[in-house]
């Protein structure tokens, strides 16, 4: 990943076609990308460039790759986008967005139709994913590579004059209104529209810069960044993920199909950073859900353990959630050589706290975390969204809870407890602070002893966080006391 320059604006450019990312034909797609934008735009850009198949999971990790981690502002889609089986790039795009703005599809098909009669056949759209931070605008363009100049630029009479405006022309605009950086363009390519007061605004910041330039004696204010690139926060992963070896990012693992009670839909979701997530939504998805759940599986568990999960919440009066059933890895423990065995972190000493596994717990936290910002970007609040876990799970949700920068719902940890316990004082955020936290833990539990709870619930407390505790007659499990006070917590917290 490289670093933006201020003003620069970072352009994703994705060919999606099979053929052309097999090599049976040279790419041409990109390259109608780069000559277009290049003629068009004449403010500084630095373009990321990414050829790849049709299929649907790939392209999703592309965008979110591109617009979270490389922090595009505009990402430009050819191809993909028509009616036959192998197109799906409107419905990855959809996936990984958080708002439709359906005037880039309509425009493009208008424009199209002026060339040929199939611009019905394209289902591209234009849509934006927020995360917390940074905006991005995807546009998905159709895969002909002539349609590339087609579509952003619009069609033109025989004197050069404009007859329908190309969807380029609300494109600098529109990643002003998002927070990205300030696109000028050649009129003779492409004439950026911007309304008269937008002009005025910048004129009148622009004049105030130049003049606070002018008399460097005055000990000017720092201005607030207006409407430019909203200045980068380190994030809770940043400070917290340790660096992974280059081609370490594995494919998604396509774990055998969930059993599911009550006729509820299934769905396995492109999870972050390859984590193994299922989707379960309520009613078959014919509801919006009013929360979701990220529950995480514990050592040596499933998520098919907890397949029931969502039932039983459901009538003990919880919300009719959504759940994301997330596995721990597959990793070879200390304890188990030569065996894979789900875990989120070793126990390399005797007992839970004499040596930890610190580079796995924080590699866990970040993918955890940016599993949560994947589903705050497909449009949950994160009000709404609780991490919530068993045992090793329960032990991630509270590392991961407490090193939040954004409040969540809550945070709910059943036999479990806080690992690198020490470390919290220093890494706690202001979003682990305001989010609240149940602990549930067994008298009895043999396996995480129930003093580790009991500290990990007071250090909380002490550090300010709003933390509810509940004791059972119980071993290292749970039971249908623990789930109706978590229903009842899940109630309290939301209000309803
Ligand atoms: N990246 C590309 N480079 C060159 N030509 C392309 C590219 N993508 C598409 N085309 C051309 O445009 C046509 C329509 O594009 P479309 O996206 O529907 O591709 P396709 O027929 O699904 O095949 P593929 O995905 O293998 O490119 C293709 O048949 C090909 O002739
Ligand atoms: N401007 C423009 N739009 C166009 C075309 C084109 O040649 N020019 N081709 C159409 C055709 S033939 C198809 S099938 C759809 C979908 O194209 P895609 O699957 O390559 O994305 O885009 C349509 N839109």
């Amino acid at each position: 990943m490289e670093t933006t320059n201020a003003g620069e604006t970072v352009i994703g450019l994705v060919s999606i076609s099979d053929r052309a990312s097999a090599g049976t034909y040279e790419d041409k797609g990109i390259p109608a990308l780069v000559e277009w934008c290049t003629r068009a735009i004449t403010t500084p850009v630095r373009f990321v460039k990414r050829l790849i198949p049709d299929d649907r999971y790939a392209i999703e990790r592309t965008l979110v790759a591109l617009v979270d981690d490389e922090r595009c502002d505009l990402v430009l889609t050819t191809g993909g986008t028509g009616p036959s089986r192998r197109d799906v790039t409107p419905e990855a795009t959809l996936a990984v967005a958080t708002r439709e703005l359906p005037g880039f599809g309509e425009q493009m098909r208008a424009v199209s139709l002026h060339f040929v009669p199939t611009a019905i056949l394209s289902r591209q759209v234009g849509a934006l994913r927020e995360i917390p931070g940074h905006a991005a605008l995807i546009v998905n363009l159709p895969g002909q590579p002539k349609a590339i100049a087609e579509t952003l630029g619009g069609v033109r009479g025989p004197e050069g004059e404009q007859i329908v405006p190309g969807i380029f022309a609300a494109i600098p605009y529109c990643i002003d209104l998002i927070g990205g950086p300030w696109i000028e363009t050649d009129p003779a390519v492409c004439r950026a529209f911007r309304p008269k007061s937008a002009l005025k605004a910048r004129q009148e910041r622009l004049s105030r810069e130049a003049q606070a330039e002018a008399a460097p004696a005055a000990p000017a204010e720092p201005e607030p960044p207006q409407g430019g690139r909203p200045q980068q926060q380190p994030s809770a992963e940043a400070l917290s993920e340790p660096p992974e070896a280059e081609g370490a990012r594995r494919a998604f693992v396509d774990p055998a199909p969930l059993r599911v009670p009550g006729g509820r839909t299934v769905e396995i979701t492109p999870a972050a950073e390859q984590l193994e997530v299922f989707r379960l939504d309520p009613a078959g998805g014919r509801l919006p859900a009013p929360c979701a759940i990220v529950w995480l599986g514990g050592m040596g568990t499933d998520v098919h353990d907890f397949s029931e999960l969502p039932e039983q919440i459901s009538e003990l009066r919880g919300p009719l959630a959504q759940f994301y059933m997330v596995n721990a890895p597959q990793l070879e423990l200390s304890a188990t050589p030569g065996k894979l065995v789900r875990a989120w972190y070793d126990l390399p000493g005797r007992g839970l706290s004499d040596e930890e596994d610190e580079p796995r717990i924080r590699q866990a936290c970040g993918r955890i975390t940016r599993l949560v910002d994947e589903i705050a970007a497909r449009g949950m609040p994160r009000q709404r969204i609780f991490l919530a876990g068993f045992s090793q799970g329960a032990s991630m949700a509270l590392f991961t809870g407490a090193r939040q920068e954004l409040a969540l719902g809550g945070v709910i940890a059943l036999s479990g407890y806080l690992p690198l316990a020490e470390s919290l004082t220093a890494e706690i955020r202001s979003g682990g602070r305001a989010t609240p936290f149940f602990i549930g833990h067994g008298a009895y539990d043999e396996i995480v002893p129930l003093p580790f709870a009991e500290h990990s619930a007071r250090l909380l407390a002490q550090l300010g966080v709003n933390v509810t505790w509940r004791e059972y007659e119980a071993e290292h499990d749970f039971g249908g006391e623990a789930l109706a006070d978590v229903a009842g917590f899940l109630r309290r917290v939301m209000k309803y």
